[in-house]
């Protein structure tokens, strides 16, 4: 338990051959992971046996020869969630949509859609992203300082669409006739500067009241839009310190906006290195040293025998540095390592659930569902 009290949440980035360069040339690797279905299908299967809280995507939309293979052959993110809701039950799906290039509308039809395929496990983390991307999107005319002004209204009209529907608009009553209780349609009917929507959306509303939104960075102005509305941030790991004092601040504005930290999830990834011994785990290193260009590759946050990663998970989450922490794939077994050796000993010590509390992603990271808000 951490200082809300509650358990650590855990979540798997499904990002193929993960963010490096080497990964792809490993022997267990497939080197066409990053689109490979059944890869991912035994992935996000993987995650869901070991009780995580979610599967997590992120996103680019700009590249070029230099990039990871990862980003150079994957993926559309919703697509990839939808297949997955068919061979999952339980764990939560996020995509990770770009607001500086995605359209409000479609985003939040898309997420509502795979959030009533799922049965209410879906997730939106919509992040500003680089400005790169702005020349395939047709927005070459916008510079960097249009991201988080277009971010704000990106994510209130996406807020704003869910919540098209009141929980008891559609009535579907065949003897009487009567479809929907046209009282309970909303439109947004949103004129901001960058993006203007009318609605109304056409789909009914979400189980888990809407779908979880979270959005990604670290600056000022990140965290500005993440306390004022999201349910949680995707943040840098870079180290203990770093960390700490990033969920500090953000816990302070949550409160300085009367908003309640315990229902708000700071994530953060890793990609731990693990062995049964610590001479294990410098093995796996050097096998992946060995592939890296030049022979560099930094050490992993979380590194070393199982009994080590599980002290440093344990560490963090206690003290508050996180909430939800995302193991990524950087290398092939970095997945199946931490959920064989580490999974268990936090699930001994109680800190990790072993059987899921819920059916909705809300339910298993223990946020409430917001009720319905009307904006007109
Ligand atoms: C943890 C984390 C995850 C991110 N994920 C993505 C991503 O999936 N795709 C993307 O294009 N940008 C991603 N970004 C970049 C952000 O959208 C943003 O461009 C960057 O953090 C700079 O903005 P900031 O200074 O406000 O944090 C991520 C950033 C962070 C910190």
């Amino acid at each position: 338990m951490n200082k809300t009290g509650k358990k650590l949440k855990l979540g798997a980035v499904l990002d193929g051959l993960g963010w490096n360069h080497m990964a792809w040339q490993h022997p267990a690797m497939p080197s066409d992971a990053s689109e490979n279905l059944d890869f991912y299908i035994k992935q996000a299967q993987l995650a869901e046996s070991a009780k995580f809280d979610t599967l997590f995507l992120v996103d680019v939309s700009h590249v070029g020869p230099g990039n990871i293979p990862h980003y150079l052959s994957m993926f559309e993110g919703v697509s990839i969630m939808s297949a997955l809701s068919m061979v999952t039950k339980n764990i939560g799906l996020s995509a990770t949509i770009a607001s500086s290039y995605g359209d409000p509308y479609s985003a939040a039809r898309q997420i509502l859609s795979l959030d009533k395929i799922s049965k209410g496990r879906a997730s939106l983390n919509a992040i500003t992203s680089n400005p790169g991307g702005m020349v395939n999107f047709s927005r070459g005319h916008l510079t960097k300082r249009d991201q988080y002004p277009m971010n704000k209204e990106f994510i209130e009209i996406v807020l704003g669409l869910w919540d098209t529907y009141e929980d008891d608009a559609f009535i579907r009553d065949k003897e009487r006739g009567i479809f929907l209780n046209h009282h309970k349609m909303h439109h947004v009917n949103y004129r901001g500067d960058y993006f203007s929507v009318e609605g109304p959306l056409n789909i009914s509303r979400s189980v888990q009241g809407r779908p979880v939104l979270y959005t990604a960075g670290t600056s000022e102005n990140f965290m500005e839009i993440a306390t004022s509305y999201t349910d949680g941030v995707f943040t840098h790991g870079i180290d203990w310190e770093d960390t700490s004092a990033l969920a500090h601040r953000i816990k302070q504005k949550l409160i300085a906006k009367q908003r309640r930290p315990e229902d708000f999830i700071i994530s953060i990834s890793q990609n731990p290195i693990v062995g049964e011994t610590e001479k294990n785990a410098i093995d796996k290193y050097i096998e992946l040293m060995q592939l890296s260009p030049r022979n560099s590759l930094p050490r992993p946050q979380f590194f070393g025998s199982a009994e080590i990663v599980a002290d440093q998970v344990q560490k963090w989450h206690e003290a508050g540095a996180m909430d939800m922490l995302l193991i990524r794939q950087d290398h092939p077994q970095g997945l199946r390592d931490f959920i064989d050796l580490v999974v268990p000993i936090l699930q001994d010590r109680g800190i990790f659930r072993t059987e899921y509390e819920a059916d909705t992603l809300r339910g298993n990271l223990e946020i409430p569902n917001p009720p319905f808000r009307k904006i007109n």
